[in-house]
């Protein structure tokens, strides 16, 4: 069921059970948070659809945010999950984006809620099989009229932030509403939070083909666990397919799993010790130690839409 966003929040009463606690929403013109009868919570900015904070049951954040970040809509959020569309980084060679500022104009515009669908309605589910859903739109009549120019084409997107108590989904669906083709890539820029970077593993990627960004482009095959020593940004291809998690193990124990559906390549990114000193709204410098970007898209090549097609991509964490 699809409640209006204004809905104020209450017990859910069915005749002869005692009322039992809801998901608690609360939103305004600036963001819109979900909290589960079991205390677990996520916070979304309006601005990029940015989720900006993933708790667990016990209050610990999952995901990094900049202590610097600008949440007022005047630059892309650092941290949280920032939404790539329509391209990953700049494309000078691809006519219809190459004028897209990096990672297209998903991140910096304003969305629409609308609205939250929740297994609570349900008088047989118990609190700890509480979710919910938040589904924000964008689309080319709601775009200003700067990125419109910049990408003229029609087109519509819902992207979903799913909350369980065993983790985080958030997915985008690409509608082609136009009468002409478009290409796109898309990608959900996870920065998970960690405690130290150095004892940090990511399994799933073995044997997989990655581009090594910091090392020319190159087309190189990883070999065991993905371990970070330095400034990595590489996008793999990996090996295993969508049904295999991505693991992150920290200190031997795994602490999050990320599974792709519909999203064919995954980066990873740290920026390191230089790269985090030359961005002005990354803090602290050091707190590349304490973050790692998962990130699960379809960047290597574009994805076309027919008119009336629609894509489907999205992401499932759990720890
Ligand atoms: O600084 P941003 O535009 O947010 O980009 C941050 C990073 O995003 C991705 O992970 C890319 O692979 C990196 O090359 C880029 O540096």
């Amino acid at each position: 069921m699809v409640d209006r966003p204004n809905k104020p929040a209450a017990l859910a009463s069915t005749p002869g059970l005692p009322p039992q606690p809801q998901v608690n929403i609360s939103h305004d013109n600036s963001r819109v948070s979900a909290v589960l009868p079991t205390g677990e919570s996520v916070d979304v900015l309006l601005f990029g659809a940015t989720v900006i904070s993933w708790k667990d049951r016990a209050g610990n954040e999952k995901l990094w945010l900049s202590d610097a970040a600008k949440l007022d809509g005047s630059k892309a959020v650092r941290g949280g999950i920032p939404l790539v569309f329509p391209v990953f980084g700049t494309a000078p060679d691809h006519a219809a984006t190459s004028s897209l500022p990096q990672h297209g104009f998903a991140r910096n515009s304003k969305w629409e809620f609308l609205g939250k669908s929740s297994s609570e309605s349900s008088p047989s589910t118990s609190p700890s099989d509480a979710s919910v859903k938040l589904d924000f739109g964008l689309s080319s009549a709601t775009l200003d009229e700067k990125s419109k120019s910049l990408w003229p084409f029609t087109f519509s997107a819902i992207y979903s932030v799913t909350l369980t108590t065993e983790g985080l989904s958030t997915g985008i669906v690409v509608t082609n509403d136009g009468q002409e083709p478009f290409e796109f890539q898309t990608l959900l820029h996870t920065y998970l939070r960690i405690k130290d970077i150095t004892k940090i593993e990511v399994t799933g990627l073995e044997d997989s083909e990655y581009i090594d960004k910091v090392d020319g482009a190159k087309t190189k095959s990883q070999s065991g666990a993905v371990t970070i020593t330095g400034e990595t940004d590489r996008v793999y291809t990996p090996a295993k397919g969508p049904s295999s998690p991505v693991i992150v193990s920290e200190g031997g124990s795994e602490i999050f799993s990320v599974l792709r559906d519909n999203l064919k390549e995954i980066v990873v990114w740290n920026p390191w010790t230089e790269k985090a000193a030359g961005m002005g709204d990354f803090e602290p410098k050091d707190g590349f130690k304490n973050m790692i970007c998962i990130e699960a898209g379809s960047v290597r090549g574009w994805t076309a839409l027919e008119p009336g097609d629609v894509f489907n991509g999205a992401q499932t964490i759990s720890y």
